[in-house]
């Protein structure tokens, strides 16, 4: 055992020659030994200090040997912290009492007289048991907190456009239900704030919400980020670790740009997601794990299966409900919503009077595709809030790029054409007239082949007046 690794030990036992001996046999392993001898001074010592083991006498009156006293002491412990980690100490073998003290939160006992190796392994094991209480207990908190943070510091909108409306309906709709989700939307339109919120409308509200970002995972380091290792598993694997997935057991494990998982990795995940258990590099045990599964990309799954890219097995296993978040140019009814509480936010944290939006700046941010979606719209709100003046912010405190243009009709265009806006102008008409004819009016259809978003192409037909 390496030394001092046992922490802080306190020693409570009225025969002065158990203090003497057991501080004799700790002082090399532990970083300090605490001995007392009189019982009623444990609230005094538990509420001032705090001790990774604790070795407790069973009986403290001399001719006494029903154990109460110890009883009374391990429960006067446990009140003053509950995850202690207590040892009893008896001179009589008593199975029962031992058994007994065990059920009422003692984590183990040893007979007098011990023997040295014993009560060393007893609590070297104790202190790796201390070690992970309190981890559980430093998690459980952290949890807590991000959780308070979110709810309070970074709201939902739910939106009032239609989409939004009905996308909220349906979370309420399968938020409870445990069902695994799959999340499709472009950068930025929210999908991991969705999760979340799935996750707190869910039953699994008060458990762990565990995020990982399958794109910034490397192949090697997949397994042992998501299944755990043992400690010697390869040469990095300086100690024990838990996976992701088992950390994220009884809670929501989300899992984030899944279209980027290379083919090998999918199985594998596959595999893990179909069992419902994980098996940590480097060991052979099956960890059954129970977690909601909510996963989401900005990729084109079925386009991707089509093309062998993406597992089909896989998306079947993920995608028991499918929603889709509309990109924000398709939703614009939520921009002044947005505008609102962003520029809020912004405004307690750059300590300045709250900003609005004049009637035509919202309309040039309701004009514009927003390719970032919220994500930019909260940037260009922030710089703005940051850079303009004015109370009320004016279109020229927004500068976009133009918009990009329509693939298809960049590549269709003759070289002489250029020369003259006029006529780039018409050959957007043709484009967008042909497109609308050939799909017999069906804009979903037209505006994919000519490489626009629906809410792009409204805007040209209502500029060319089609
Ligand atoms: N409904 C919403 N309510 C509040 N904030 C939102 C909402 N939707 C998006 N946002 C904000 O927009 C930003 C982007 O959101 P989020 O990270 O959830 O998007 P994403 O779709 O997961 O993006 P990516 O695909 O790039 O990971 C975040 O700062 C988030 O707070």
């Amino acid at each position: 055992m390496e030394e001092k690794s046992l922490g802080r030990i306190l020693v409570i036992d009225d025969n002065e020659d158990i203090l003497f001996s057991s501080k004799m046999l700790l002082r090399k392993y532990a970083t300090e030994v605490v001995m007392e001898k009189n019982p009623k001074k444990i609230p005094f010592l538990m509420s001032n200090e705090e001790f990774d083991t604790i070795l407790l006498d069973m009986n403290f009156s001399q001719d006494i040997t029903s154990g109460q006293e110890g009883f009374y002491w391990l429960k006067e412990i446990l009140k003053y912290d509950p995850s202690a980690v207590v040892i009893m100490i008896t001179a009589f073998g008593d199975v029962e009492m031992a058994v007994r003290a065990l059920k009422e939160g003692a984590t183990d006992f040893v007979l007098k007289p011990w023997q040295n190796e014993k009560l060393l392994a007893t609590l070297a094991a104790a202190s790796k048991l201390r070690h992970s209480l309190k981890e559980v207990g430093h998690l459980k908190e952290v949890n807590k907190t991000l959780s308070a943070e979110l709810s309070t510091a970074a709201p939902v909108i739910t939106g009032q456009s239609l989409p939004m409306r009905q996308l909220f309906s349906l979370i309420d709709k399968v938020a409870r239900t445990d069902a695994d989700i799959l999340l499709l939307g472009e950068n930025g339109t929210g999908k991991e704030v969705i999760a979340r919120t799935i996750h707190q409308r869910s039953t699994r509200a008060d458990k762990v919400f565990v995020t990982v970002d399958m794109g910034a995972i490397t192949e090697s380091l997949f397994e042992s980020e998501l299944f755990g290792h043992k400690k010697g598993a390869f040469t990095d694997a300086k100690d024990d670790r838990v996976g992701r997935i088992e950390a994220a057991n009884g809670g929501t494990l989300f899992l984030d740009e899944i279209g980027n998982l290379s083919p090998s990795l999918q199985a594998k995940l596959l595999t893990v997601l179909q069992r419902r258990e994980v098996i940590r590099v480097g060991t052979n045990k099956a960890i059954p794990v129970n977690v909601r599964l909510i996963c989401a990309t900005n990729m084109p799954l079925r386009d991707m299966v089509q093309r062998h890219e993406f597992r089909q097995d896989l998306l079947y296993r993920i995608n028991t409900v499918e929603l889709n978040l509309p990109p924000l140019r398709d939703r614009s009814d939520d921009l002044p919503l947005f505008a609102e509480h962003f520029l809020g936010t912004y405004a307690r944290k750059y300590k300045q009077p709250h900003k609005s939006l004049s009637v035509a700046a919202l309309q040039k941010l309701q004009r514009y595709s927003w390719p970032g979606n919220v994500r930019e719209l909260q940037h260009a709100l922030e710089r703005a809030s940051i850079l303009s003046d004015n109370r009320e912010l004016q279109p020229d405190d927004f500068f976009f790029l133009p918009d990009e243009e329509p693939k298809v009709i960049k590549e269709t265009l003759p070289a002489p054409a250029l020369q003259n806006a006029q006529s780039l102008d018409d050959m957007e008409r043709d484009a967008v007239q042909r497109a609308m004819q050939k799909h017999d009016g069906n804009i979903s259809k037209a505006a994919k082949e000519l490489g626009l978003s629906r809410g792009a192409l409204y805007r040209r037909l209502e500029k060319y007046a089609l």
